[in-house]
């Protein structure tokens, strides 16, 4: 059994203005197998302090999250908490010394109430008598959801919330314990611009209130919007920690990230369909802004993003597209024939492939290999009168694998083996290898790191320059801005806009728009030069 040795001095000061740290990691060292996913990690957490983990996907940032909330056992080094040693069993002894984790995938119970749920699994906390148990829950519940800023009946079944708000309910049964310390597990990869601002405030809360937190994350502006402290990872170890001055700005962290500058910047030229062109799928009857209705062309070679908040409207015309729900309001042509696929594999035999979010819940078979994973939907590629060719399959899933810059050992071993982020990279593969006319991406680079994320984009670039359509829902704006060659913007159901060819100056006036509001900001440009409306472009488009 692994253990972490109790030989360590009494918790001394550190570099943070000389205060003593909540928690101290000294050395903690974690093998799996052949694999060094921690070697020799010290860290410290401060009492009213955001500590930001950065690292490329692999670097161990969630062994280490999963070591300090007592997860995972380190095989050596020693946790300090309090100025005391300390060793944990398993996660509720770390919850009950003050230290709580949340994670980015949802875990609460959909058809419990949000006492029920945040009051699970409290030892002794739940009371025969359902009325008396309910009087004495309720009050703390309100309690965390006033910290939250959220004004809802404790009553209120989970299912019936928006998944954004679900995801603040996970902080917030991590909160019920009073943590003083709360690790974050990427929580910010699949939220919008928007959710992600109701994010940073309630961190800021918690930070005025003296708690600690460490977040883990791939997006250097949660760094800069509320680090008050860096830590980079890599392979196992931490390269470097510094304090987020006024001086560091989001060129400085990705710079001491990556060792390189403008990294983000690179973006490649695109270009609107020609008039007339015809578009691979065409989504018609869509509400638009202007009373009218909307259509939305996505075309060969071209990249086109839905943007929008949870439940704008947009999930519904992705799904559609991919076969996962049908198209109710609205109708769908495909190569100009009517479409309206019943399932994900009608979908794929017109040659749509479709990478779904929510990487642990929608896609990824957990208990099988990373070859298992990769391979699914390809067989036929690989197969020979019925039986699949083991060598041609390695060759394939090996090329793939390197294409998309996974991190791993052994082709064969649980996908469970591999860090979020190059499960998420495997997916992708498997999505992008079973396109031949439209490739559906729901969250794409959710989890990568930074340098993967450029090439994961590279290749659904070189994958629409060679004929493919690609539509595109992600809740990370910079993505949709630096990928798409055309980006509808979506509010309440309503296609808002249309902005071809966006750009990093679009950012404001797609803000606007997904709030249901014109931006001030847009400049009122003469009509004859504008950017099409959501009507005029699906007239040149289609
Ligand atoms: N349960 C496990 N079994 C085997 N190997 C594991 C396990 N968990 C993590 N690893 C390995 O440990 C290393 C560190 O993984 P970890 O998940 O901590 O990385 P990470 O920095 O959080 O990456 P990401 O950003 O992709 O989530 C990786 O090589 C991973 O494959």
């Amino acid at each position: 059994m692994s253990t972490l040795s109790l030989h360590a001095a009494p918790c001394g000061h550190t570099a943070a203005g000389g205060r003593a740290a909540l928690l101290e990691v000294r050395g903690a060292t974690k093998r799996f197998g052949a694999t060094l996913a921690l070697d020799d990690v010290s860290i410290a957490a401060h009492a009213g302090e955001i500590h930001c983990v950065l690292g490329e996907n692999g670097a161990g940032k969630s062994s280490l999250g999963k070591v300090i909330a007592g997860l995972y056992r380190a095989d050596a080094g020693v946790l300090v908490f309090d100025g005391a040693p300390v060793q944990f069993a398993n996660p509720g002894q770390a919850r009950a010394m003050g230290i709580a984790i949340v994670y980015q995938e949802l875990s609460l119970v959909p058809d419990l109430s949000i006492r029920a749920n945040f009051w699970l699994g409290s030892e002794g906390a739940r009371l025969p008598l359902a009325r008396v148990g309910r009087r004495r829950e309720t009050p703390r519940v309100r309690e965390v959801l006033a910290q939250l800023g959220v004004e809802l009946d404790p009553e209120t079944r989970v299912k019936d919330l928006p998944v954004t708000t679900q995801q603040l309910l996970e902080i917030g049964k991590a909160l019920m314990h009073r943590p003083r310390l709360v690790v974050f597990d990427e929580p910010t990869a699949m939220l919008g611009a928007i959710e992600k601002q109701r994010f940073f405030s309630v961190l800021r809360t918690l930070r005025d209130n003296g708690i600690a937190s460490l977040l883990i994350t791939h997006h250097i502006d949660d760094v800069t919007a509320v680090g008050d402290r860096v830590t980079v990872m890599r392979n196992g170890r931490v390269v470097e920690s510094f304090p987020m001055t006024g001086a560091i700005d989001a060129e400085h962290v990705l710079e001491r990230l990556t060792g390189r500058r403008g990294a983000a910047a690179v973006r490649s030229p695109r270009t609107a369909p020609a008039a007339g062109e015809s578009a691979v799928l065409e989504i018609s009857g869509l509400p638009g802004r202007d009373d009218g209705g909307a259509t939305v062309g996505v075309h060969r070679g071209g990249i086109v993003g839905l943007y929008g908040v949870v439940g704008c409207g947009a999930e519904r015309v992705v799904r559609a597209a991919a076969g996962v729900q049908r198209a109710r309001d609205f109708s769908m042509r495909l190569n100009g024939r009517p479409f309206g696929p019943a399932t994900p594999a009608e979908a794929l035999r017109a040659g749509i492939s479709y990478l779904p979010a929510g990487r642990q819940a929608n896609a990824v078979f957990p208990t099988r290999s990373i070859r298992e994973n990769l391979m699914l939907s390809q067989l036929r590629r690989v197969s020979r009168l019925g039986f699949i060719n083991r060598r041609r399959e390695t060759s394939v899933a090996l090329d793939q694998l390197r294409a998309s810059a996974v991190k791993f050992a052994d082709l064969d071993a649980g996908i469970d083996t591999l860090s979020g982020g190059n499960q998420q990279k495997v997916l992708l593969a498997r999505a992008m290898a079973g396109a031949s006319a439209l490739l559906v991406l729901e969250e794409p680079t959710a989890g990568v790191d930074i340098d993967a994320k450029q090439q994961i984009h590279e290749r659904i670039r070189a994958a629409s320059r060679a004929g493919l359509a690609v539509l595109v829902l992600s809740s990370d704006l910079p993505e949709t801005l630096a990928l798409c060659d055309v980006v509808y913007t979506f509010f309440a159901g309503t296609v808002m806009d249309c902005h071809v060819a966006p750009a990093a100056g679009d950012h404001d006036a797609i803000l606007a728009d997904i709030l249901g509001q014109r931006s001030a900001a847009r400049p009122e440009q003469p009509r004859s030069q504008a950017a099409p409306t959501v009507n005029e472009w699906s007239l040149q488009a289609t």
